[in-house]
């Protein structure tokens, strides 16, 4: 059975902080944390030390707390073998709190950064800025992290942060000046969203995350609503068929094809939404496609359905419980009277993905589209890539250094809008739900990028939805077994090979039979 190596919640920087003064008014010192997260740190420090045989150590320390772990972590490494040595970017007594007393506790020297080499180094512990880091990066911070970051690409050695790569922001995963490119990032009791998030995803390297005594029970009080997108969060609602079961209670999909020459598209998601699951997949063709897409078919069922009207026949079997549109369809009128006739109320419950052309055939009335998810029989999903939410949702202008809006929270602000789940793809893909609630993928392969990639994942989510999973729980168990699939088939993929490989990914999510 496959793990998930982290606790599902993720944090924010002001939840984290929380978490912190609710432990420490439980009792518990802030020397003691410090401490716990710098043997956290060093305990991965010295892993890396033994893969590569070093015996130098340099920690950058900066002015607050992050720092303190730094001072905690030299004291913690330094031994016969290993050798310490400890630069700061602010002289010891201009600090503060636990970051005086962790720096008084280091009896070694300390450099100053500006005039700090790294010949000879073989591993640097960032701890110069994590949770505090409140603006850009600049002046001698910005010089030094651009020369550790050139010394590391050159000498090929290890840089290991602490909480979170300096320079990144923990909480959006922007870059605020410049960051410090880690090899690993060791942060404590819980991710953050930053952690997850491109481009912070890209610094952190490896993620590890430390217990350091802070108990769980303290995010009663937090009440988190962002989570980790891994089996975690929802291997526990996932549908897996019973022995006493048929078909019909796996649910049936539909998935409108696109004309003569665009069928190729909803075959790839009536596939996928089989593969994931459901008891039956109908593909519905307009009649001058019936013949391309009967020839190319086999455990895929095919009725003839011409534009809205079709579609609304179709769906008046009560049993067609979610039905899937976009992808190959063409943007205009004619598609969107047929998410119109999919979204239509109806006395029974209906799921809906909206994909691709879907999407886009509203651009220049989303309002409209909103109204009719209001409306629906059931949730709806809506699965844009970049271009289709910045086309739906307004192409927010990079916002200014000063208030970055992460991708997590221009998601959330989606699903408000709409009304529907909304799953913003990417290799950070974040799915929300307008209640709040959010998740973001941890699986990523860059062998995704592929043509009908997208097409796939429409199914896999139509599949999940038919047989009954929870909307935000279904669109996020089917980015993460999409990604996953692409994860196992790795280099030469191409969108046929998701759905194929699908088996795979349910036999790790499954028990082995007894
Ligand atoms: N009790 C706790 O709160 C614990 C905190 N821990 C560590 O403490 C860190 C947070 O500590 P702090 O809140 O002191 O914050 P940081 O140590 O991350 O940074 C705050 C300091 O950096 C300065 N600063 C912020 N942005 C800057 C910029 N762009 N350029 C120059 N200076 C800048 C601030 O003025 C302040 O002096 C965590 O990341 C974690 O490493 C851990 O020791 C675990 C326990
Ligand atoms: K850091």
């Amino acid at each position: 059975m496959i793990q998930t190596p982290y606790p599902v919640e993720i944090l924010t920087a002001a939840q984290m902080a929380r978490a912190d003064s609710l432990t420490i008014a439980e009792g518990v010192s802030g020397m003691s944390l410090m401490e716990k997260a710098a043997d956290a740190v060093a305990r991965a420090a010295n892993q890396f030390l033994q893969k590569s045989s070093g015996r130098r150590v340099l920690v950058l320390c900066g002015p607050g707390n992050n720092g303190g772990d730094g001072y905690v972590a030299a004291r913690l490494l330094r031994s016969p073998r290993i050798k310490v040595r400890v630069a700061s970017l602010t002289p010891r007594d201009e600090l503060h709190g636990d970051a005086l007393a962790a720096a008084s506790a280091w009896d070694g020297p300390v450099e100053p950064t500006e005039t700090a080499s790294f010949q000879g180094v073989d591993l640097v512990i960032d701890a110069l800025f994590g949770a505090g880091l409140s603006r850009d990066i600049q002046g001698p911070a910005a010089e030094l992290i651009q020369r550790l970051n050139k010394w590391r690409r050159e000498s090929g050695q290890n840089v290991i942060a602490v909480d979170t790569p300096s320079g990144v922001d923990g909480s959006t995963g922007a870059v605020r000046g410049v960051a410090v490119e880690a090899d690993a990032t060791v942060t404590f009791f819980r991710l953050k969203s930053g952690h997850l998030l491109l481009p912070g995803r890209v610094h952190c390297g490896q993620i590890v995350c430390a217990h350091i005594g802070i108990r769980s029970r303290v995010l009663k009080d937090i009440a988190p609503n962002t989570f980790v997108n891994a089996p975690g969060y929802w291997l526990d609602s996932l549908p897996l068929p019973r022995i006493e079961g048929h078909k019909y209670v796996r649910g049936h999909a539909a998935v409108m094809s696109g004309g003569p020459s665009h069928t190729g598209a909803a075959r790839l998601a009536a596939q996928a939404a089989l593969r994931a699951g459901a008891g039956l997949v109908t593909l519905a063709s307009p009649s001058a496609a019936m013949a391309i897409n009967a020839g190319a078919l086999t455990s895929v069922m095919i009725r003839e359905a011409d534009g809205a009207a079709g579609l609304t026949a179709l769906l008046a079997d009560p049993r067609l419980n979610a039905v899937a549109l976009g992808p190959g369809l063409g943007v205009g009128p004619a598609t969107r009277a047929q998410v119109e006739a999919a979204l239509a109320p109806a006395t029974n419950k209906r799921s809906c993905v909206l994909d691709a052309d879907a999407l886009t055939s509203f651009q220049h009335d989303p309002q409209s589209l909103w109204g009719l998810i209001g409306a629906a029989p059931g949730p709806v999903v809506l699965t844009p890539h970049a271009g289709e939410f910045a086309r739906l949702f307004g192409a927010k202008e990079e916002p200014p250094a000063e208030a970055p809006v992460s991708k997590l929270e221009r998601a959330r602000a989606a699903a408000r809008e709409s009304g529907a789940i909304v799953l913003y793809k990417g290799p950070d893909t974040v799915v929300a739900a307008p209640d709040g609630r959010a998740t973001i993928l941890i699986e990523a392969s860059p062998w995704l990028a592929t043509a009908g990639s997208g097409d796939t994942l429409t199914g896999i989510i139509a599949g999940l939805l038919a047989q009954g999973m929870e909307p935000l729980t279904a669109a996020s168990c089917g980015a993460w077994m999409h990604a996953r699939a692409a994860a196992i088939f790795g280099p030469g993929l191409i969108a046929d090979d998701i759905a194929a490989t699908l088996p795979q990914v349910w036999r790790e999510l499954t028990p082995a039979p007894t």
